[in-house]
C-alpha cells in the first residue's frame, strides 16, 4: 500500500490520499486530449472514458477563436496593473453575488484555509452575454446581480463579453454530450441551462518559491459546480491528483482548453462522473494567467442523484438547490465562520 504524506478531504466528503508533495508531467493517455470533431457516437464513448475515469480532458476542435481569448487576456492584464486602491473599488466584498476584484490571500480554497497566491476578477451569467437568451428571464435568484467592471478598462467588458458568449454554446454543447454519456435525453441538462449559473474569472499567480507546498496558488480542491472550461495560459502550474495519489502537471496544448468535471455532476451522477482534487503550484518563475469558466445550471434546479446511477449504492447526496450550493461554496473560502454564517442569513441561504 502507498505511503500517504496527506489526506484531502474535499467539501463534500470524499477523501483521497496524496502520497507526494512532488508534481510529475502527465502523458496524453492519463489526460485524454478529445476532438469535438469525432463521429458522436465514438466522441460520447470518449467522453464518457474521461467523465468516469479521470474527470480531466483535453478539447480540441472547440472552434473558439484564440483572438477571443488573447482579447480578453491583454485587457484583464492592463486590470491587474492598475493601483491596488483602484481594483479594490470593486472589490468583490461590494458584490452581493461576490462579483468583481479579489486580491493576493483574499481566496481560501483549500480545506485547511490557507490564503492562496493570486488575485482574480470574476463575472458571472448576464443575459446581455448570451447568444441564446431567453426572451423572457424571470428567476427569484439573488445570485443574477449586476455584474462589477472596472471604469478605467472598459474594454474589458467588451472582451468578456464576445468570448463568454462563445463559451456559453461551447456549454452546452459539453452538457449534452455528458447527458449522453450518462444515457440521458440529450437535451436534459440543456433544458436547465437557459439561464445558466455560470460564471468566469481570469487568475493571475505570481511565481512561488520552489518547493514551498505551505502556500499555493490555489489550495487542493475540487470544483464547485457541473464542469470548468479553462483556458491554461502558457505556464504549466495545473496539477490534478491522479488515482494513485501523485500530483501529475495538465501541461498547456496549445488550441486546446482543459475541461474537468465538478462536484454538481458527480452528485448529480452520483459519483459515476469524477470530479478531480487539482491545484495551482506555480514554481515556473514565470508569472501565470488563466481563464476558467465555471458552468452551471439554473440556480432554481434541484441536484439530486439521477435514477439512473443509483443502482449500485442508492443516493449517496441529499437535494441541493444549485444556487445555494454554489453561494455557500463560494462565501465558504472567502470568509471566516462568523462572518460566513452572517452573509448566509442575510441572503436567505440555509446552513
Ligand atoms: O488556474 C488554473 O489552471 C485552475 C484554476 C482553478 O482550479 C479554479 O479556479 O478553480
Ligand atoms: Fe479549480
Amino acid at each position: 500500500m502507498a505511503t500517504s504524506v496527506h489526506q484531502f478531504t474535499s467539501f463534500s466528503g470524499n477523501s483521497r490520499t496524496v502520497i507526494s508533495e512532488k508534481a510529475r508531467a502527465a502523458t496524453f493517455s492519463e489526460i485524454p486530449l478529445i476532438s469535438l470533431e469525432a463521429e458522436k457516437q465514438e466522441l460520447v464513448r470518449q467522453i464518457r472514458t474521461a467523465c468516469t475515469q479521470v474527470g480531466f480532458f483535453y478539447i480540441k476542435d472547440h472552434g473558439i477563436e484564440q483572438k477571443l481569448v488573447d482579447d480578453l487576456m491583454n485587457s484583464a492584464q492592463e486590470f491587474f496593473r492598475l493601483p491596488m486602491e483602484e481594483k479594490n473599488d470593486i472589490h468583490f466584498t461590494k458584490s452581493k453575488q461576490l462579483k468583481g476584484y479579489e486580491g493576493f490571500g483574499d481566496n481560501r480554497t483549500e480545506s485547511e484555509r490557507k490564503p492562496d497566491l493570486n488575485e482574480q476578477f470574476s463575472w458571472g451569467y448576464d443575459k446581455e452575454m448570451d447568444p441564446d437568451q431567453e426572451t423572457v428571464f424571470e428567476s427569484d435568484s439573488f445570485l443574477y446581480g449586476e455584474n462589477s467592471w472596472p471604469s478605467q478598462v472598459p474594454e474589458l467588458r467588451t472582451a468578456v463579453k464576445r468570448y463568454f458568449s462563445q463559451i456559453l454554446l461551447l456549454a452546452r454543447r459539453l452538457m449534452s454530450l455528458f447527458a449522453l454519456a450518462l444515457d440521458l435525453p440529450e437535451n436534459y441538462f440543456v433544458d436547465m441551462l437557459k439561464h445558466p449559473g455560470a460564471m468566469g474569472r481570469v487568475l493571475h499567480y505570481l511565481p512561488q518559491p520552489v518547493e514551498e507546498t505551505n502556500v499555493l496558488g490555489i489550495g487542493a480542491h475540487t470544483d464547485i459546480e457541473c464542469c470548468t472550461i479553462l483556458y491554461p495560459g502558457e505556464v504549466p502550474a495545473l496539477e490534478i491528483l491522479n488515482p494513485e495519489g501523485e500530483w501529475i502537471v495538465a501541461t498547456p496544448i496549445p488550441g486546446t482548453f482543459v475541461i474537468n468535471i465538478g462536484d454538481m455532476l458527480a452528485r448529480w451522477s452520483n459519483d459515476f462522473f469524477i470530479s478531480t482534487v487539482h491545484r495551482v503550484k506555480n514554481i515556473t518563475g514565470q508569472e501565470r494567467y488563466s481563464i476558467p469558466v465555471f458552468v452551471g445550471v439554473d440556480y432554481e434546479t434541484v441536484i439530486e442523484p439521477l435514477e439512473t446511477c443509483i443502482s449500485l449504492h442508492g443516493k449517496k447526496y441529499p437535494p441541493v438547490k444549485a444556487g445555494d450550493y454554489v453561494y455557500k461554496r463560494l462565501a465558504y473560502s472567502r470568509f471566516d465562520k462568523q462572518d460566513f454564517e452572517n452573509m448566509l442569513d442575510q441572503v436567505g441561504v440555509s446552513k
